[in-house]
């Protein structure tokens, strides 16, 4: 696309230059090469040069918007999932963006293995979203890419061992507690005639910003109480705003994002204050747990005090880092759990045999004194399978980039450096070929039968992609699954949440580097 802007944009000079020019045929000349490249370029190379020409496409595609059209019309997911289903293909499909860009689709899991774990740092993450990723969540492991992004993990991961988040469950469980008895205080404050809606998302957002405060820092923001804190209203603006490129990566269009970065100019003005509030904010705790842990290193075990610990980072790199535990680590798990929400609302039946599991096995959510292990939680099975089946039916991702760094190959097909692909945890999840017939459906029944609690009865690790697979998955997955075990378990345990007048929302979807519900999904949440 910048190709193509820069020699539309030299052409029109040089045909400025040929009608004012005392020698017009030498800048026609400028103009005419330039202009004949493009055209080549959107027009010659896609159909009989490129050597994607001969895959399988979606049907439909008009030009100049193509195949993102839909792309565009939609959050990042349901295209690809409708594609995926009805173009037979052989592993990937040829999309073609505004300008006939191509971009691969990946469908098979054997394509997804070379790329994720065999060829991890031959892929890089796009230029344009990790630019403003940098900016908004912070320069952390999430953007770093080679060598420093191996070394990085290798010095966060103990953060993430099964050991240290097993320690976790009753600091999620207190939580919940707490964002239960908010919910049941907000739900009947002004109403005589029954609960009030309330906004799912808001409170999952709010409940996991305070889990990952505690657990990532040491820190409690009491979002959960008070939803007026500065942090709080920060994270707000970012993920209630979606940054004009994120999508534009998907469909080729290209903008000096930098300048309009450091100029401020709209729709980005408002980055660089919140970037710069959270970043001072996190400068201030590292000082403070630089203190903590001259004290008494053993006692401080949070994800900031693991990484300085590593002596891997300096106090700078430490503010980076937990700017990106702090949106990565609690945006996707409030995602997954208000889509929980969703899908117990359409499926009563479901919501009252989960909860039916819950008050037989856990103690009393409003007990006070009570407290939860691994162990308790990991052992109700239905519980686990509703989770999964959230995980796998809606993933908070629905779909991500990478760029071939190089000429390589993927499946044995020549891929050029430059390439852009997508892989759709949204697609994949849901695959007919990979699940079966009922792939599309919503049945936490898949991880019930014998022997498919950990699989849902699919026949490969790659069909289930929501955390990705290799060495860029996501470091927080047990955390994460965890949390919203948890958190689920503590919600539906003590509310029946239902639609306000028997009303079923629409699958509305918002959001950018995650998709949740349309509205903030408001429902009623009903004490039984
Ligand atoms: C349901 C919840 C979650 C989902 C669905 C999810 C999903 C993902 C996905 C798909 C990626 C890969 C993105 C890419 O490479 O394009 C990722 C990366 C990452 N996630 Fe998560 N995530 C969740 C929760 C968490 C939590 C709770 C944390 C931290 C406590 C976390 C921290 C990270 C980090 C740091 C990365 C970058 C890892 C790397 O590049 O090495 N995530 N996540």
């Amino acid at each position: 696309m910048a190709n193509f802007l820069y020699l539309t944009a030299f052409s029109i000079a040089a045909a400025y230059i040929a009608a004012r020019s005392a020698f017009p045929y030498a800048a026609l000349i400028g103009f005419l090469i330039p202009f004949s490249y493009a055209i080549f370029l959107v027009f010659v190379y896609p159909f009989y040069f490129s050597p994607f020409r001969h895959l399988p496409e979606p049907k439909g595609a008009k030009f100049p918007w193509a195949h993102a059209s839909e792309i565009l019309e939609n959050r990042n997911g349901p295209a690809y999932r409708k594609w995926m289903t009805t173009v037979p293909n052989g592993g990937m499909m040829r999309l073609r963006v505004l300008f006939n860009q191509e971009r691969l689709l990946l469908t098979s899991p054997e394509a997804m293995k070379e790329v994720l774990v065999q060829k991890t740092y031959e892929f890089h993450k796009p230029s344009q979203p990790t630019f403003l990723f940098r900016q908004l969540l912070g320069n952390g492991i999430l953007v770093a890419e080679g060598a420093e992004h191996k070394e990085q993990r290798k010095a966060l991961l103990p953060a993430f061992s099964f050991r240290h988040i097993k320690e976790l469950y009753p600091l999620f469980w207190n939580k919940a507690r707490e964002s239960t008895e908010e919910i049941a205080k907000a739900s009947k404050s002004s109403s005589e005639s029954g609960p009030e809606p309330q906004k799912a998302y808001e409170w999952a957002s709010r409940t996991t910003l305070d889990i990952i405060g505690q657990s990532g820092l040491g820190y409690d923001f009491n979002a959960t109480s008070n939803p007026d804190g500065k942090i709080v209203q920060n994270y707000r603006l970012i993920f209630d705003n979606e940054p004009p490129n994120f999508r534009w990566t998907f469909v080729g269009i290209w903008a000096p994002l930098e300048l309009m970065w450091y100029l401020r100019l709209p729709p980005l003005s408002y980055g660089k204050t919140i970037a710069d509030s959270i970043r001072s904010f996190l400068t201030k705790r590292v000082q403070e747990k630089r203190g903590l842990l001259e004290k008494d290193a053993a006692s401080q075990i949070d994800i900031m005090s693991i990484a300085m610990k590593s002596g891997q980072f300096s106090d700078a790199e430490v503010v980076d880092q937990m700017m990106t535990f702090l949106a990565a680590g609690h945006e996707t798990t409030a995602s997954a759990l208000t889509w929980a929400i969703y899908q117990l609302c359409n499926f009563p039946k479901i919501q009252d045999r989960l909860r039916e599991e819950l008050r037989s096995s856990l103690p009393s959510i409003k007990d006070h004194n009570s407290t939860i292990t691994a162990q308790q939680i990991e052992s109700l099975p239905y519980l686990n399978a509703v989770c999964n089946e959230i995980l796998r039916f809606i993933p908070s991702v629905p779909t991500t980039v990478r760029d071939a760094l190089v000429d390589t190959t993927i499946q044995g097909q020549f891929i050029p450096k430059g390439t852009r692909i997508f892989l759709s945890p949204w697609a994949m999840n849901t695959s007919p070929t990979l699940w079966g017939p009922d792939a599309q459906e919503f049945n936490p029944d898949r991880w019930m039968a014998d022997g498919t609690a950990n699989s849902g009865g699919s026949k490969n690790n790659f069909a289930f992609l929501t955390f990705l697979h290799g060495p860029r998955s996501c470091i927080g997955k047990d955390f994460a699954k965890a949390e919203f075990l948890c958190l689920l378990a503590a919600w539906i345990a003590r509310f029946r949440v239902r639609w306000p007048e028997g009303e079923r929302l629409d699958m509305d979807l918002h959001g950018w580097v995650t998709v949740r519900p349309g509205h903030k999904l408001p429902v009623l949440f009903e004490e039984v």
